[in-house]
Order: structure tokens, then C-alpha cells, then sequence
């Protein structure tokens, strides 16, 4: 008996969850109902096609039993006629159930496709970015695929053998109901293993997917950093970590294999005993004359057929099994609580306010500690402080997508975390130097921000931050950008990505870092696109650069997740604290 191939699942520890076995069936079946007659159809051509297999063996105990009492050789012909007939239709039927089969199978990939990329849309923006692109990843393409050969091949494959499996029990029982009873004494057996099997092989199939994605994870970790690794001599360090993921790898590995070692040879033996049983009933019988030849030929050749569906059952269950877990894993994103999709109120202003923040990472120590501020309509911030005060961590709470372990961040009075995403986006833009140029066309990538921007609207914007560029372009709006478009330099993205910043129109921008990480050239001219942009806007900037604090109508010093010292660029330094310091020690 083969085994089909092992395919991975690309899983990982994750924050995303997998939903249960009652999600994945009720989900399962909502698919397939919203395809009802193509199902329908599927299981007639099925159903016929098997039915076309109970031919030959019935005909060829006739046969026997016609040889027996001497009947002319004419009615063989005819008969062997009937049974190359039936085969020839059992071939079509099956070629046809099959076709249907698969493109059912693809409709309900690609509603689930959709499905699961809407959830995606819809998730909370901090789940995702705690849960990393690389479970996402792994569920739009590991477990999508997986899923695939599920519907292409596994679901067919199984349901052809359980029409087949269950008219080979009807044809037998038709010709004797005694070695009808017989044909099914194998059943419990193949059952009771195949549900041991099952019970086990969703939670071990699942912890080898995560094992080996833990293990690719851990190497390419060695790989990516393997200038650190030779420079803080980590190698014995790695290789032992390594070592203890590649260990459970195995043991993972070794568990699959102790289920397959105990289903395979049981279900062989729940094959072998009604052919055997068959033989022995079947043959007393027809010494007693309770049963002609003819009849213990066509059943035990219609018992021997159930070989083949029971064996195709097998080696489709372990797909099944992982189709299982990974639609679990696509079906789980869907339980997130999907973000608030209604205002409970508006916003009264554009005032944002945060009133006894504390922030605590996932078992770290607390990033803000008891944080008061409020920004201003169109007030310029600039927030300073050594490297891990928690400028970042407050950044993230004004922004909106995290919400605050304690206390309320508010805009207008709203907490922000209780406004839809896009509506909070609408209101607050954070610029970070992530500026990815999505694929499609230019203006495709503008109107991601807004749908309401004519042709001119977007030219303004992209002039606004000095994209004049777009005039050198062939197609010029039409474009095509991003991984297979024109290729777009770094600050030709951030120019792309500020753009859109103008389009959205928020009140107030968040910067962190947004120039940074940039080449001086490429910064400079960011800096002016991005200085374009915030003409007319609240702005909220980590300063990493003490000129932009300098700038700034206000400053907040935040020393170990506190707010130390508040003012104006000239007070502060009067005051002479840590500002004035860090200030003296920076000009010079
Ligand atoms: N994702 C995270 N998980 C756990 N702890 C974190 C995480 N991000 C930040 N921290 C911790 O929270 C504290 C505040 O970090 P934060 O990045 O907000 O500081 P920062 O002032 O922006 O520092 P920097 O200037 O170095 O970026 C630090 O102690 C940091 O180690």
C-alpha cells in the first residue's frame, strides 16, 4: 500500500487560533451546501459509476451457473457483451464524477480563499503584527494548498470508494443476505482502528506540522544571523538549540509513524477476513447445496473489490487529516473577534488624549507606567528619550492599534480602539519607513487611501510630496507597479506611500523612524515630501533626531515609561534636566 507523500504544514507558534472540530465540520458543510446541485451530481455520477462495477461479477456467476446447467454458448456472448459494456460506462462514469468532482472542489477552494482573505482584512492590525506575517503566510499558502488537494483529490477519490464499498455490500447481500452479514464482519474491525487512528492523528499531524516549521524557523534564524552568530561565538549555542527543535522534530515524526504502523496492517486484516469468512460460509453452503457456483464466484469477486476502495480510503485519510487541521487553521482566523465595525459615537474633535496609560508587553516588564498627554488639534509633539523609555510603545497607543493594559486613549472623547479601523485610519495615519508599492497600478496603490480621489486629486497628491517622477512613466497612472511593475527606489515608495498619507487626509500623523533607517540622499528628499505632507496636520513625532524636537511646538521626555518633562524646546532647556542635558550633549 503507498502512502502519499508528507506535506508540511508551514505552522508556527502563533497568537492566531485554530478552531475546533465541531467549527470544521459546521464550516466544512456550509462550503459544500453553497454548491447543492453540483453536489447532488458529484454523488448520482458516483453512484453510477459504482453501480456499473456490480455488473461483471453478477454476469460472471450467471455465466458460471449457465455453464453448469448446459445453456447455450450464445447467451456467454451476450453476456460478456453486457459486462464490457458496463465496464466501458463504469470508466466514463467515474472520468465524469471525477471532472465533476474537482471542479466542484475548486469553487469551494476559491469561496474559501475569499473567505479567508476577507477575515484576513478584517483582523485586529496588533493580532497581526503579534502573530507575524509568516502564520498568515502559512495559512494562505501551506494550508490553502493542502486544502486544495483535499477537495482536487482526497474528497473524490474517498467518496467514489464509499459508493463503491457500500453497493459491494448491497450487491452481495442481494445474492445472499448471509454472505451479505459476512462481507461486513470486516467493517467493525477497519472502523475501530481508522477511528483510533483519527482520534490521535489530528493532534500528532498537528504537532509535526509545527515541530517542522519550528525547525525551518530555527535554522533559517542560524542562517540570517550567522554574522552575530560567528561574531558573539554562539555557534555551540545554536547547534545545540537546534539540536533540541530537530529532537522533537523527530519524536514528532516518530509518532505519525507508530499510528500508520498500527492502522495499516489491522485495516489489511479487516480486508482479508470477509474474503476468507466468504470462502468458508460459501463453500459449506454450496456443498449443502444452499448455493450455486455461480453465486459464490460473483460474491467473493465482489468482495475482492473492496480491496481497492479500502486501501484508496486509507491513503486518502491521512489527507483528509491534514485538509482537517488546515482548514482548522484557515476556519480559526475567522474566530477572532472581528474589530468594531460600527461607531458607538463620533469623535467631537480632533483632540487626542491619553489618561493613565500603563502598557505591559506580553510577560515583559511595563513599557509606560501611568502615562497623562493630551495632543492638541494640529499641534506639533515631539516625544524624546533614551532608547527603551517607551517612545515607540506610546507612539503605537496614540496611533490606535494597540490598545492601552490600562487606562484609555482617546480622540474626541472616543477611545481609539473602539473605532473601526478605517475610520480610525481616516482620522490618525502612522508613517513608518515600511512603504511597501502594493502590485497593481500606480493609481491602484493611491486609491487604497480613498476611493473618492479623481485622476487630478491623486496628480495633486503625488505633486504635493515632489512625485513628479509619475510624468516620466509611460502609462503614467496606469502604471504597473510593485513586484512584477516598475520597480520603484525606496524614496520613490515613501513618496508613494506619503501620497496616499495626503489622500487618507488624517488630522494627525504619527512618525516613527519614518526617514531613519534612509540613506542621507534618500532622506533628504523624503524629508521634504514628508514635510509637504504634514503642512496642516497634528503630528506626533518620535524624535530620534533632536532637530525635529527642536522644531516642534511641545516636547514630552519619557525616561522608563514616564512622562519626566513637558515643554517647548527653549523652556525645557531653561529647565535644565534631561532634555537640556541630552540637548548640550548633542549640539555640541
Ligand atoms: N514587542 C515587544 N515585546 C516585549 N517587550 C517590548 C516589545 N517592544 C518593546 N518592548 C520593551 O518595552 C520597552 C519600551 O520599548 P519602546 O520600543 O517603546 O522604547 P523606545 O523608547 O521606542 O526605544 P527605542 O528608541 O530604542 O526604539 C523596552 O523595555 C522594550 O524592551
Amino acid at each position: 500500500m503507498s502512502v502519499p507523500q508528507f506535506v508540511p504544514h508551514n505552522t508556527t507558534e502563533t497568537t492566531l487560533p485554530v478552531a475546533d472540530a465541531a467549527t470544521v465540520r459546521r464550516e466544512a458543510f456550509a462550503l459544500v451546501r453553497g454548491d447543492r446541485t453540483a453536489m447532488t451530481m458529484v454523488v448520482l455520477l458516483y453512484c453510477c459509476a459504482a453501480a456499473s462495477g456490480m455488473v461483471a461479477p453478477r454476469l460472471l456467476g450467471t455465466m458460471i451457473n449457465d455453464f453448469q446447467a448446459g445453456r447455450p454458448t450464445s447467451r456467454v456472448d451476450q453476456l460478456a457483451l453486457v459486462i464490457g459494456v458496463a465496464a466501458v460506462l463504469q470508466l466514463v462514469l467515474n472520468r465524469f464524477a471525477r471532472y465533476a468532482g474537482q471542479r466542484m472542489g475548486e469553487r469551494a477552494l476559491r469561496r474559501l480563499r475569499d473567505q479567508f482573505v476577507a477575515r484576513v482584512l478584517e483582523l485586529p492590525t496588533s493580532l497581526v503584527e503579534r502573530a507575524g506575517t509568516g502564520d498568515l503566510l502559512a495559512r494562505s499558502t501551506g494550508d490553502v494548498a493542502v486544502i486544495g488537494t483535499t477537495f482536487r483529490e482526497a474528497l473524490p477519490q474517498v467518496l467514489i470508494s464509499v459508493a463503491q464499498i457500500v453497493f459491494v455490500v448491497i450487491a452481495v447481500a442481494l445474492l445472499d443476505p448471509l454472505l451479505g452479514l459476512v462481507s461486513l464482519v470486516g467493517l467493525p474491525v477497519v472502523l475501530a482502528v481508522t477511528r483510533w487512528y483519527l482520534r490521535r492523528a489530528r493532534s500528532a499531524y498537528l504537532a509535526e506540522g509545527e515541530a517542522n516549521t519550528a525547525l525551518a524557523g530555527s535554522l533559517a534564524a542560524t542562517v540570517d544571523g550567522s554574522g552575530t552568530v560567528e561574531a558573539l561565538g554562539l555557534r555551540d549555542a545554536r547547534i545545540e538549540a537546534s539540536e533540541s527543535v530537530a529532537e522533537h522534530t523527530v519524536a514528532t515524526r516518530l509518532r505519525t509513524l507508530h499510528l500508520r504502523n498500527v492502522l495499516y496492517p489491522v485495516v489489511d486484516f479487516g480486508q482479508a477476513l470477509p474474503v476468507a469468512l466468504a470462502l468458508v460460509v460459501g463453500g459449506l453452503l454450496y456443498q449443502h447445496g444452499a448455493l450455486s457456483l455461480g453465486v459464490l464466484v460473483a460474491a467473493a469477486l465482489y468482495l475482492l473489490q473492496l480491496v481497492a476502495p479500502v486501501e484508496t480510503i486509507l491513503i486518502w485519510v491521512e489527507q483528509l487529516q491534514r485538509g482537517g487541521a488546515s482548514f482548522a487553521r484557515l476556519a480559526g482566523v475567522g474566530q477572532v473577534p472581528a474589530e468594531p465595525v460600527a461607531l458607538a459615537d463620533t469623535p467631537a474633535d480632533d483632540r487626542i488624549e491619553a489618561t493613565g496609560v500603563h502598557y505591559t508587553y506580553d510577560g515583559g516588564r511595563p513599557a509606560l507606567r501611568g502615562v497623562d498627554l493630551v495632543v492638541r488639534p494640529g499641534e506639533r509633539l515631539a516625544v524624546v528619550g533614551p532608547s527603551g523609555a517607551g517612545k515607540t510603545t506610546l507612539a503605537r497607543l496614540l496611533s490606535g492599534v494597540e490598545a492601552p493594559t490600562e487606562g484609555t486613549v482617546t480622540v474626541g472623547g472616543v477611545p481609539l480602539v473602539a473605532l473601526p479601523t478605517a475610520d480610525r485610519c481616516r482620522r490618525i495615519v502612522a508613517v513608518t519607513q515600511e512603504h511597501h508599492v502594493f502590485m497593481g497600478t500606480l493609481r491602484d496603490n493611491l486609491t487604497i487611501a480613498t476611493d473618492e480621489a479623481d485622476d487630478e486629486a491623486l496628480s495633486a497628491a503625488l505633486a504635493s510630496v515632489g512625485a513628479d517622477w509619475v510624468d516620466s512613466l509611460p502609462d503614467g497612472l496606469d502604471t504597473p507597479v510593485g513586484a512584477y511593475g516598475t520597480g520603484l527606489d525606496a524614496a520613490r515608495a515613501q513618496q508613494l506611500a506619503l501620497a496616499r498619507v495626503v489622500l487618507a487626509d488624517p488630522h494627525t500623523v504619527l512618525l516613527d523612524e519614518a526617514t531613519a533607517m534612509l540613506d542621507p540622499r534618500t532622506a533628504r528628499r523624503t524629508e521634504r515630501a514628508l514635510a509637504a505632507t504634514l503642512v496642516g496636520r497634528g503630528v506626533i513625532a518620535v524624535a530620534h533626531r533632536l532637530h525635529t524636537a527642536h522644531d516642534a511646538d511641545r516636547i514630552v521626555v519619557l525616561r522608563e515609561g514616564r512622562i519626566t518633562e513637558t515643554g517647548t524646546h527653549d523652556e525645557l532647556v531653561a529647565l535644565g534636566g534631561s532634555y537640556a542635558a541630552l540637548w548640550n550633549s548633542w549640539h555640541g
